[in-house]
């Protein structure tokens, strides 16, 4: 038997997953991850936390799945975008926490970068809109915040990395200081017409070149995993973002095809082919995973706040005793009686772009209960994601294109059977969940694969996709019309400065 092993570094969790080579899940290891919030609106990891609990889980999966490291062809790996880590190459050792992609300290670095004038540049050469989420100041913060951090950087000393590149060190032993197009793509620093860093963006953002990893192919050599790790060295073959693995793991390889991943945040991204798309309407243009050296884009949403709000009814308001549990709850009422919640508890992300926005509950009445807010809170995921799609159609019209006539769906909130007929009343469109939901991993066991010549092709990766439930929009328009408005209402009450 030929089996690809995928290591998924989310933000939640480190997660392994053996797929035999038809992309059938056969074991799954995870580990929960410590969030470190030192600071209002501060989000951290421990880079050491992270390998280790991602080493772990793959040695857990493989005897999980009661097999050798001699089994598996390949490795790939996907992650947690944007969240950064510094380290010294001698000794392997992390200048500091991660900072993680929700963090929002660098606001103000970035308001300054505004205001010299250079969000036509970023966005022309990036995709990207000039955010605190993105890499590239939180970078500048660590180089010029931790002591002695310029100075080491400038005499070649130190490594910069997203988590990827942050395990691939880890995993290589150091021989490998790489990362891939679609996490390039998330730094602020990367061209991506050239797919090559920009001297103008690192000077911009005061970034020493030599702290930079190579930029590869998401489908290409990346050293091999060190035998020291799981008793035989294993090449490692894929490397994406999470989401743009989860878009090449949903089979989404051309124009047009679009999924939403439903875990700690949604992130809907559309496949735009070779065409890279200017968004008119607050999305993000990004690279999507690349088998070659051709360039390959897609359009982006990114809500910061998804699942998560469920989380936050768990473990904040304690409404519930699991996430799982959010579903009962919100189905002992009709509806939600006219409460909407807005949980913009960090700022909120595309199309609207609010920093400083806070979580909003509004249409309170006297029978208002915790199951109207469960069930709100529900909704908000939907609703965010449907403000994403309307601002991807707009988009698709300006060039021509067409609107979206289905979404794919993935990632851990999206077995909510509620939220997803929501999500398709709202949209207007049929929502498709595969059964394989761990598209993520499956993206990236797919690169490893399509690398280690396990696939021959795209096109037979495509017919292995399978669909297990489809959710047809049960309500009319005007239903969904009205919905939306007051969604919108209650983000501009959000969105009102404190
Ligand atoms: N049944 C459920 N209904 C709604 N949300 C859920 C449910 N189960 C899990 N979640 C949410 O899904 C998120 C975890 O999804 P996952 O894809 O593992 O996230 P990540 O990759 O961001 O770590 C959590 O925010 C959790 O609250
Ligand atoms: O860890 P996830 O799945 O919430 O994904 C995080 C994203 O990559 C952030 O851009």
């Amino acid at each position: 038997m030929t089996y690809l092993l995928a290591l998924d570094q989310g933000t939640s969790s480190s997660r392994s997953i053996v797929f035999d080579a038809d992309g059938r899940v056969v074991a799954v290891a995870q580990r929960e991850l410590t969030q470190h919030f030192p600071q209002p609106g501060w989000v951290e990891h421990d880079p050491l936390e992270i390998w280790e609990t991602q080493l772990a889980t793959a040695r857990e999966a493989l005897q999980k799945a009661r097999i050798t490291a001699r089994d598996i062809r390949a490795v790939g790996i996907t992650n947690q975008r944007e969240t950064t880590v510094l380290w010294h190459r001698r000794t392997g050792q992390p200048l500091a926490r991660a900072i993680v992609w929700q963090d929002r300290r660098t606001e103000p670095l970035c308001a300054a970068l505004r205001e010299r004038g250079l969000a036509e540049a970023v966005q022309a050469k990036t995709g990207l809109v000039i955010d605190a989420y993105f890499s590239g100041t939180k970078l500048r913060w660590l180089l010029d915040t931790v002591p002695g951090g310029r100075a080491l950087a400038e005499a070649g000393e130190l490594a910069f990395g997203t988590i990827d590149s942050w395990l691939i060190w880890q995993l290589t032993r150091g021989a490998t200081h790489a990362t891939d197009v679609s996490n390039a793509s998330r730094t602020l620093l990367f061209n991506v017409h050239t797919n090559q860093w920009d001297d103008e963006l690192l000077a911009a953002l005061h970034i020493p070149p030599g702290v930079l990893p190579q930029v590869q192919a998401s489908s290409a050599d990346y050293g091999a995993v060190h035998a020291d790790w799981l008793g035989h060295a294993i090449p490692i073959g894929g490397v994406a973002g999470d989401q743009q693995s989860a878009l090449f793991g949903q089979a989404c390889f051309s124009e047009g095809l679009a999924k939403n991943t439903y875990g700690t945040g949604c992130f809907l991204l559309m496949h735009t082919g070779e065409r890279f798309q200017r968004s008119a309407n607050g999305l993000l243009t990004t690279s999507a995973a690349q088998t070659n050296t051709t360039p390959a884009y897609a359009l982006e949403g990114s809500v910061f706040v998804g699942g998560a709000v469920v989380q936050w009814l768990r473990d904040g308001l304690q409404a519930i005793d699991s996430s799982g549990a959010v579903q009962g709850l919100a189905e002992s009422v009709p509806d939600s009686d006219g409460v909407v919640v807005v949980p913009a508890f960090t700022g909120l992300g595309a199309p609207y772009w609010k920093p400083h926005a806070r979580g909003a509950i509004t249409g309170l009445t006297r029978g208002s209960t915790l199951a109207h807010i469960a069930r709100a809170s529900l909704e908000s995921i939907a609703f965010q994601s449907a403000a994403l799609l309307q601002a991807m159609d707009r988009d698709a019209q300006a060039a021509g294109a067409q609107p979206l006539r289905e979404l794919r769906v993935d990632g851990g909130a999206s077995v909510n059977n509620l939220l997803m007929q929501f999500q398709a009343d709202v949209l207007g469109i049929p929502v498709l969940r595969p059964k394989v939901v761990e598209t993520t991993a499956l993206g990236a066991a797919y690169l490893a694969g399509l690398h280690a010549g396990v696939y021959q092709g795209t096109d037979e990766l495509a017919q292995r996709w399978q669909v297990e439930r489809r959710f047809e929009p049960q309500r009319d328009r005007a239903w969904a019309a009205e919905r939306m408005s007051a969604w919108e209402h209650a983000v501009r009450q959000a969105a009102l400065p404190a």
